[in-house]
C-alpha cells in the first residue's frame, strides 16, 4: 500500500543573479519535474546546514564556490508525490566559472522571461519575488 504520508523534503537553492539575468540548470530527464529549469540546487543531508548543502550542491552542480550568500526566501509546495520545503538563497558572490558539472545545459535567463520558461511548479513565488524585487523595466 503506498504511504499516506508524504516525504518532506528539504532543498538548498541558490539564485545568482547577474546584471537582470538569473543562472538556471535544466533538470535531467527521468528525475522529478523532468526537463524544467531549476534554479541549482539539492537536498540537504542528514545533520547538514542550509548553507554548507547550498555550498557542497552548488560546487558539485555547477563547479563554483559560494564566497557569500543571503537568505531570500523559504517556501513549502505540495507536489502530487512529495512535499519539498525550498530555502532559496541569493548567491552575492562566488569564485569560479558555472558551467554544468553534471552533464547538464545551463541557461542565463533574463528575470523578464522567467514567467515564460518552464520551471518547477513550486517556482512561480520565487519568481514574482525576484522580478518585484530586481526587474528595471526597460
Ligand atoms: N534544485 C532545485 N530543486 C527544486 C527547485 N524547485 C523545486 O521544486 N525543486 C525540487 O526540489 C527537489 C530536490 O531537488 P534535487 O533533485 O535538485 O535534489 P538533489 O540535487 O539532491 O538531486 P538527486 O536526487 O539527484 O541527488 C526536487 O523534487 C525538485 O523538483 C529548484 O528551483 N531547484
Ligand atoms: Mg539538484
Amino acid at each position: 500500500m503506498a504511504s499516506l504520508v508524504k516525504p518532506l523534503l528539504h532543498v538548498a537553492v541558490g539564485v545568482i543573479l547577474h546584471q537582470q539575468q538569473v543562472l538556471l540548470a535544466k533538470r535531467a530527464a527521468g528525475k522529478h519535474q523532468a526537463n524544467r529549469w531549476e534554479f541549482p540546487g539539492g537536498k540537504l543531508e542528514q545533520g547538514e546546514t542550509v548553507v554548507a548543502a547550498l555550498k557542497r550542491e552548488l560546487a558539485e552542480e555547477i563547479g563554483i564556490t559560494v564566497l557569500e550568500a543571503e537568505p531570500f526566501m523559504q517556501l513549502q509546495h505540495e507536489y502530487p508525490e512529495r512535499c519539498v520545503l525550498l530555502d532559496i538563497y541569493l548567491v552575492t558572490d562566488f569564485s569560479g566559472e558555472p558551467h554544468g558539472a553534471e552533464g547538464q545545459p545551463l541557461y542565463w535567463a533574463e528575470l523578464s522571461e522567467l514567467d515564460r520558461l518552464s520551471l518547477p511548479d513550486a517556482n512561480q513565488p520565487i519568481v514574482e519575488k525576484l522580478q518585484a524585487a530586481f526587474l528595471v523595466s526597460a
